[in-house]
């Protein structure tokens, strides 16, 4: 957690480039939760401030004082102490000492306290935030089992919509009011870049549009935007149906080697389903993920996983000289990049070498039935006077296949999750696939008469948020508004600071939702509006789902209580793309056939990386399904399709 003293002098001299430090600590993989579905704050561990807090401290008393609060409002003493200096160099005793002095017993803890209230302010440039209620994390409960967007929840409870968290020498603005979400995303979005994020991503990435800097993501949103139109989308939905059409196969073919039933990995399956889908949808490439292993699956796995390493590490030790050549982790990222760039550079030079250059418009009004390549890097190429080079058309694709592919396969992991642990919402569901699609490939008009289905995808994003944590970082002064019950002349912040948007806390917050922990899609359906906003939240309004132009709640419908695809000019590109596909391949999977959980609920667990995913993968039986008066939809060949 701590700082070098290099950083410390380029935080102080206020540079950009500052060091990554813990940011995304608690996006910790392998964490596990005990209660999936409805996890409530009673499962904090033991160790946390929250699970010591007297029982009387109740919900959003911003004013409350912290037992830390009084770090935000010290004078802050500039310079590099000598002190602080020689705390460095012998770190572990002096958290010893000072764990014993505070009766904690715990030298981890000691460090953190330590360095918060040693370091802060001498390694911090000031980045504001005085009057915020302050919750100091503890190293331990992060270490735990709990996940770090869990603990959050908690905190939200004891400190309101706004609260500073201190760990170690960092502190960040964990913001869970839909008001203060509303003003950063959409008000006054470009004051917000996404920090410490994109200097994770950028090795990753590049210039694509997640990471890219302002000037960058403008040119590039402005090409990016229109390669997502009508006719794009009915041809995607129909590969969407090919492609499952092969895990109906893939499960087909399971079953009868299983003499009738079989037990399958179905995150798994959907992650290999997902990979297939956006390989094809972004850059016409066939990863056929679903029936073969190959050196490029292998390397998108790679480079997938070391994404979530970084996410989830103290220190940017990649970045120092010589980490990628000593280092084996990083080695084999390397190797893995180069893979997939090759692979990608490939596609690119063969899509400019047989390009032909239209307007936009003339583009999206080709007959796209009768085209060999619907993708969006055969658009991207096409489109009149985007003469972008093959660096920036790489760094687009693999944005869009990491921000895609990971995030749609857990949307449908959770809501099967769900779905077989609501047995009235399953059967609702499973009536209107069977009434509007019944055994054919759904088309768009199919998915539009399934407002149930709809429903159930959104519910499992509002519950299981993909990723639970949104990342931003000030760039230039603001005030960020107080929200409910905060503080009505708001939080003046400075250049630099950093902010965690809790997805996870909105979604679930008893300030927005009714019985926030439960599975229940209706709700969607259903008008809700708290008056203790005084207005400043329009609460949410079925009719702006159903009436206007979106098909699935989303962040206006809901004012911004309900963020799965983010919101303002940063929102999703693929927000469309992804739950379309979501809703073909949970029609035709839940047709035709009946899944049921293989293990006790627990054993699921939560894990978080970039998005959340089952800590053990979701072992589920499967059999053929009887649709009611019908006999089992036709079995597919047992031979899976090499193509699509
Ligand atoms: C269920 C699936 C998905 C979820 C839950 C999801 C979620 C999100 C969220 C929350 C953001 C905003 C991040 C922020 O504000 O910091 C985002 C941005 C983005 N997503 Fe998705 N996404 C999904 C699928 C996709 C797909 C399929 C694609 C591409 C085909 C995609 C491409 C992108 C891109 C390029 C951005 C950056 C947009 C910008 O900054 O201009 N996503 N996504």
């Amino acid at each position: 957690m701590q700082l070098t003293l290099r950083q410390a002098a380029q935080a102080r001299a206020g540079q950009t480039q500052r060091p990554c430090v813990a940011p995304l600590r608690g996006l910790r993989p392998l964490a596990r939760s005990a209660s999936p579905l409805q996890p409530s704050t009673s499962s904090l561990s033991s160790s946390s401030p929250l699970a010591r807090a007297p029982s009387s401290a109740s919900p959003l008393r911003p004013g409350q004082p912290s037992r830390n609060a009084r770090i935000g409002s010290r004078v802050v003493p500039q310079g590099i102490d000598p002190l602080a200096v020689g705390l460095f160099f012998a770190p572990g005793l002096a958290a010893l000492v000072y764990a014993y002095f505070r009766g904690k017993g715990n030298m981890t803890d000691g460090l953190s306290h330590l360095l918060t209230e040693v370091s802060q302010g001498y390694f911090q440039p000031d980045v504001g935030g005085k009057n915020i209620p302050v919750s100091q994390g503890e190293l331990s409960d992060l270490a735990g089992d709990e996940p770090l967007f869990k603990a959050l929840y908690g905190w939200f409870m004891q400190y309101g919509g706004v609260y500073k968290l201190a760990f170690g020498p960092k502190a960040f603005i964990v913001i869970s009011d839909p008001v203060v979400v509303r003003h950063i995303m959409k008000d006054n979005a470009f004051n917000y870049d996404k920090g410490v994020l994109a200097e994770i991503l950028e090795p990753i990435m590049g210039k694509g549009l997640i990471p890219a800097d302002l000037e960058t993501w403008k040119v590039r949103r402005r090409a990016v935007v229109p390669a997502f139109h009508r006719q794009y989308y009915d041809a995607m939905v129909e590969m969407f149906g090919r492609c499952t059409e092969r895990s109906v196969a893939h499960l087909d073919w399971e079953i009868t080697a299983g003499k009738g039933k079989a037990t399958v990995d179905m995150e798994q399956e959907f992650l290999s389903l997902g990979l297939d889908i956006i390989g094809l949808g972004v850059f016409n490439f066939d990863f056929g993920s679903i029936n073969k292993q190959s050196p490029v699956i292998k390397a998108v796995y790679g480079v997938l996983k070391e994404a979530e390493h970084r996410s989830t590490f103290y220190l940017p030790y990649w970045n120092l000289p010589l980490a990628d050549v000593l280092v084996p982790r990083q080695r084999a990222f390397r190797a893995d990049l180069a893979v997939i760039n090759q692979c990608l550079d490939d596609l690119i030079r063969r899509a400019k070498d047989t390009r032909v250059e239209e307007d936009p418009e003339v583009l999206q009004n080709r007959d796209y039935s009768k085209l060999k390549d619907p993708s969006l890097l055969r658009f991207l190429v096409d489109m009149r006077g985007e003469d972008v080079t093959n660096k920036q058309l790489r760094d687009d694709l693999m944005t869009m296949l990491i921000a895609g592919h990971e995030t749609t396969a857990a949307v449908l992991t959770w809501t099967l999750f769900a779905l077989v642990q609501a047995p009235e919402a399953e059967a609702r569901v499973l009536e209107e696939i069977d009434r509007v699609v019944g055994d054919r490939t759904p088309t768009l008009d199919d998915l539009k008469a399934m407002p149930y289905l709809r429903a159930c995808l959104g519910e499992s994003l509002r519950l299981y948020p993909q990723p639970p944590i949104l990342i931003r970082r000030a760039l230039g002064e603001d005030v960020l508004p107080g929200g409910l019950k905060g503080d009505p002349n708001g939080y003046p912040i400075g250049k630099g600071a950093d902010l965690f948007i809790s997805v996870w806390n909105l979604h679930r917050s008893p300030y927005l939702w009714k019985d926030p922990d439960v599975f229940r899609p209706e709700r969607f359906f259903e008008a809700n509006s708290n008056p203790d906003f005084g207005g400043q939240w329009a609460g949410y309004r079925p009719d702006a789902v159903t009436g206007g132009q979106a098909l699935y709640p989303n962040e206006v419908a809901s004012d911004f209580a309900f963020i799965p695809f983010g919101g303002g000019p940063r929102k999703c590109v693929g927000d469309q793309f992804a739950m379309f596909e979501a809703t073909v391949a949970a029609a035709m999977l839940l047709r035709r056939f009946s899944f049921k959980l293989a293990v006790p609920v627990e054993k699921v667990g939560m894990a978080t990386g970039a998005t959340i995913h089952t800590a053990n993968g979701l072992p589920m039986t499967v059999t053929r399904r009887v649709p009611p008066g019908g006999s089992p939809a036709p079995q597919q060949e047992a031979k899976v399709p090499a193509a699509v």
